[in-house]
């Protein structure tokens, strides 16, 4: 189990938020709402063990999450704003990469996100939406504990969305859990709200 316990965060100078506490169960899935700026990157980088908590805890089945980085990072897949694509490499190419990490098959998670026809293609020449695809395609390789989602459809069309639905039920069934912030809605059903 996850659990942020009196979270503080500071960007540059400012405090971004503080007094964050939450907890996240097997197959459970938590929304992060707020304005933009309220700080859900913010958070999303700090669970994935990219910035430093100012203040509080992150604990991982009650030990402290933060100190083995590396064995935090093993048990998360992070996607942020960006891509995170290399455009010289095909869509198969850049998954391989992945595969290599995490294990799994680039073909299968393709096929995931209904990109086996353009597995061939430099993503240089993807459309923005099938560049999201791409990365989403990285969740589908192999499981992880948990997923950490930023904005994960945006630029996505209705049958994409539902692409990632199946696989977000998928890892929720199988004890996965998902922390998400977004401000479109997203198939996650029986996720709770956190609003920053
Ligand atoms: N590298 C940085 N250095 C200093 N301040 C930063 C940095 N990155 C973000 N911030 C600030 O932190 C605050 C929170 O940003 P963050 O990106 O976490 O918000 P957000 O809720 O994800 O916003 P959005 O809905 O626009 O994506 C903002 O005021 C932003 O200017």
């Amino acid at each position: 189990m996850l659990e942020a316990d009196n979270l503080a965060c500071l960007r540059g100078e400012r405090a971004i938020f503080a007094g964050l506490s939450f907890t996240l169960g097997l197959g459970e899935a938590v929304l992060l709402v707020g304005a933009n700026g309220a700080g859900k990157s913010s958070l999303l980088r700090l669970l994935a063990g990219l910035l430093t908590p100012a203040e509080g805890r992150l604990l991982w089945d009650g030990e402290d999450a933060l100190a083995d980085r590396a064995g935090h990072a093993a048990r998360l897949r992070y996607l942020s704003h960006q891509d995170s694509l290399k455009l010289a490499l095909t869509a198969r190419e850049n998954l391989a990469f992945f595969a290599r990490l995490w294990g799994g098959t680039p073909e299968a998670a393709l096929a995931e996100l209904g990109l086996a026809p353009l597995a061939e293609l430099p993503a240089r020449i993807l459309s923005s939406g099938q560049k999201r695809r791409l990365a989403l395609a990285r969740l589908a390789l192999a499981p992880a504990a948990l997923w950490l989602l930023d904005e994960p459809t945006v630029g996505l069309d209705a049958a994409s969305v539902a692409r990632l639905g199946t696989l977000l039920a998928r890892h929720r069934a199988a004890g996965g859990m998902v922390l998400a912030a977004t401000h479109l809605p997203l198939p996650l059903p029986g996720a709770r709200e956190l609003r920053l």
